[in-house]
């Protein structure tokens, strides 16, 4: 997951929350938005909540709509989440955070109708709308950038502290809040999950992200068009610092190419990736799972493979350079046989540690660089293993200056 923002926890406080006194649900118990201490004037209408029943901790985080109408242009943004949150992805809500080449996609949102827009959202067969590229991309070209329109933390949706019937009420706000045409597009996003309207388009259409370290699903309008393939020429990455997701090319794509990225982790087998999309409700008719069956089994079995070598480069000190070597090549000829260059990140980092067990510090060098490097690409300044890649420095500079030390006695 992505990592936490710096927010400003102090823009808002805890909001003084109507209570639920019933159980109903009524004008006179939500409609009366907590009055937040401080200021909440930043946004469009008065925070709305629903707060917790007679009786019921009162110190627990409770989620309040948050709306700002004019964000990004004239796009509109609603957030589901805490008060403390949404005070600090505030802090990213100013279109001064979008980087200067990326403003005058602020001008108009919809972006396929723009002089020179790179890809239009079109029908297609048997999988609803897709994204295709209208020209050339090269290799990590941004293709899409977005900004979210609703963001909802994930607790709120799964946790029990409010009635479905309440949440139900809450998400209806959320969208009703936004512009007439973002509302439009919500409404029209697909549905595969079944259940309400709108949580099945935020399940079926939600990106992870975190505010915070707290993990929310953040619905994007053209990134939500971008369909799956097991084999994607595309991958997202989210910028916390603007709220931007960015849809990037894993490799070159050609005009009239469909933009795709992966929804399930890359390197699962057939039956893996068929389980984790379930979870959409689709069942998946890309290249790969439409093959024949030899062809799947060929490719299970070389994704099955490269886990094997992984776990096998872990015990790297019992096998020797020569062995370790000839695995290495092997892992790197199936990762491009399967098209699974986005892993190389993880593997980079593995054949690192197995050089480092090895003593061959200048292999383990370039490779913990290759590693850096790669995790900064696929998940942006702020990526995930910000806290892994430290220690294999560390480790790394440890074991060079044992090796100097050594060298000096
Ligand atoms: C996030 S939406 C993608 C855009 C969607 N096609 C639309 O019309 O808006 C996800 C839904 O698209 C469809 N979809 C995406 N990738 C697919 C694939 N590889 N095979 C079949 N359906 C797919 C499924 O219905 C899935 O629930």
């Amino acid at each position: 997951m992505l990592r936490r923002s710096k927010g400003n926890q102090s823009l808002l406080t805890k909001p003084n929350f109507i209570r639920r006194l019933d159980g109903t649900i009524g004008t006179a118990l939500i409609q009366e938005i907590c009055p937040l201490a401080n200021d909440w004037s930043i946004w469009s209408y008065k925070p709305f909540c629903i707060g917790p029943a007679e009786g019921e901790d009162e110190t627990g985080p409770a989620d309040c709509v948050f709306t700002l109408t004019a964000f990004r242009g004239n796009q509109g943004i609603s957030l589901i989440t805490t008060p403390d949150l949404a005070a600090s992805a505030a802090t990213h809500l100013d279109d001064s955070r979008v980087p200067r080449e990326l403003r005058h996609q602020l001008v108009d949102t919809k972006h396929q109708e723009v002089e020179g827009t790179a890809y239009e959202i079109k029908d297609l067969p048997g999988r609803g709308k897709g994204a295709i590229a209208k020209r050339k991309f090269a290799e990590h070209e941004i293709v899409m950038v977005g900004y979210p329109v609703l963001v909802i933390r994930l607790d709120f949706l799964n946790g029990d502290r409010l009635t479905e019937r309440e949440k139900r009420v809450m998400l209806e706000t959320s969208v009703r809040q936004l512009p007439p045409e973002q509302k439009r597009s919500v409404m029209s996003l697909a549905r595969s999950t079944g259940g309400e309207p709108i949580l099945d388009a935020i399940r079926t259409n939600g990106f992870g992200i975190e505010i915070d370290g707290i993990q929310h699903l953040a619905v994007f309008l053209d990134g939500s068009r971008v369909n799956h393939n097991c084999r994607p020429n595309s991958f997202w990455r989210y910028i916390s610092s603007s709220m931007a997701m960015e849809v990037v090319a894993l490799r070159d794509i050609r005009p009239g190419e469909e933009i795709v990225h992966s929804y399930a982790p890359l390197g699962y087998t057939y039956e893996e990736r068929k389980a984790v999309l379930q979870a959409w409700g689709f069942q998946c008719r890309c290249a790969l799972c439409s093959a024949s069956i030899e062809e799947r089994n060929l490719s299970d079995r070389r994704r099955e493979r490269l886990l094997e070598i992984h776990h096998i480069l872990g015990q790297a000190d019992l096998l020797g350079s020569k062995r370790v070597g000839a695995l290495i090549i092997e892992a790197m000829g199936l990762i491009d046989q399967e098209e699974l260059h986005p892993q190389l990140v993880e593997y980079y980092q593995q054949f690192a540690k197995a050089y480092m067990a090895l003593s061959d510090l200048k292999r383990a060098r370039a490779f913990v660089t290759e590693t850096d490097k790669m995790w900064s690409l696929y998940g942006g300044e702020e990526h995930e293993n910000l806290d892994g890649m430290r220690d294999l420095w560390r480790a790394l500079e440890e074991a060079e200056g044992e090796a100097e030390e050594v060298e000096d006695f």
